[in-house]
């Protein structure tokens, strides 16, 4: 598989505090690639800083074979091939669901004649199976299907790669499955490849293919899910398993900083 992202050396701080040292991994075409790791570590630092949200110190983003250096921003041309699932869901209150999935239409394609960005707007809204609050407000609208307008939104221009931040917080557990299980399906229909930040363990087991691990600003472990969850590696097994190695006892197990 040919690899669509790739990060290499990626160092970023704020102010004088660096929270990631030096990351490097990469996201094969049509993969569910997560990023873990316990809460405060960089997660969304690193989405930031991969999205060039933020500059970032030192590092290289190559994103479909076009590589960005570490103040570089990212040129149009990435960015329509990139869709964005915020992790609050970022819909504007006072558009319908509709207009707030067509404004990725309306900055990219301003001339398109409204109709046809319509069609388009159903056609996403069809594939989150919310076709029926077109008109509706956001403050009209469950949160679960708050997310799914976001994500209707974030795949408005049929982005080739999906990044995803924390997509089932705040969901109940029914809920969350069924966005995952949209998740999923999204990825076969449209081919589109995902970066997910995530620490819902459930959520993890069902969508992802491989994940990287972050500790202390490196990658502690960059494997797939059934090498993680076989992992011998204490902060692994303590993820993956919520349980306590044998060879560790709960004096050494507090020294690891992993409570989520
Ligand atoms: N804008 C900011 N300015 C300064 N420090 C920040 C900023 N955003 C995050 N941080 C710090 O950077 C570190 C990493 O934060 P980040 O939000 O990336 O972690 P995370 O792994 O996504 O956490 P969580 O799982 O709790 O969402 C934390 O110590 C946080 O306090």
């Amino acid at each position: 598989m040919d690899e669509i992202l790739k990060v290499d050396h990626l160092k970023a701080s704020y102010g004088n505090e660096t929270i990631l040292k030096d990351i490097s991994f990469g996201v094969k075409k049509g993969e569910i690639r997560m990023v873990l790791g316990s809460s405060g570590c960089g997660k969304s630092t690193l989405l930031n800083n991969v999205l060039k949200f933020i500059k970032s110190d030192e590092g290289t983003i190559t994103y479909f074979g076009k590589s960005f250096g570490p103040k570089e921003g990212l040129d149009s041309e990435t960015r329509m091939r990139t869709g964005v699932l915020f992790q609050s869901g970022a819909l504007l209150a006072d558009l319908t669901v509709a207009e707030n999935a067509m404004l990725p239409l309306k900055r990219s394609m301003p001339y398109m004649p409204k109709s046809q960005m319509e069609a388009i707007v159903a056609d996403r809204l069809e594939k989150v199976h919310l076709l029926h609050a077109f008109h509706k407000f956001p403050g009209e609208i469950s949160g679960g299907m708050k997310k799914r307008a976001a994500l209707a939104r974030a795949i408005a221009l049929k982005p080739e790669l999906l990044f995803c931040d924390e997509p089932s917080t705040g969901l109940d557990p029914v809920t969350a499955r069924s966005l995952d299980e949209l998740l999923l399906e999204l990825r076969d229909t449209l081919g589109v490849s995902m970066v997910i930040v995530s620490h819902e363990l459930e959520s993890i087991k069902i969508v992802c293919d491989r994940f990287v691990y972050l500790k202390d600003g490196y990658v502690l472990k960059d494997a797939t899910l059934k090498e993680g969850m076989e992992s011998d590696d204490p902060i692994l097994r303590h993820f993956f398993n919520r349980q306590c190695p044998k060879e560790y006892n709960a004096e050494d197990f507090y020294h690891f900083d992993f409570i989520d």
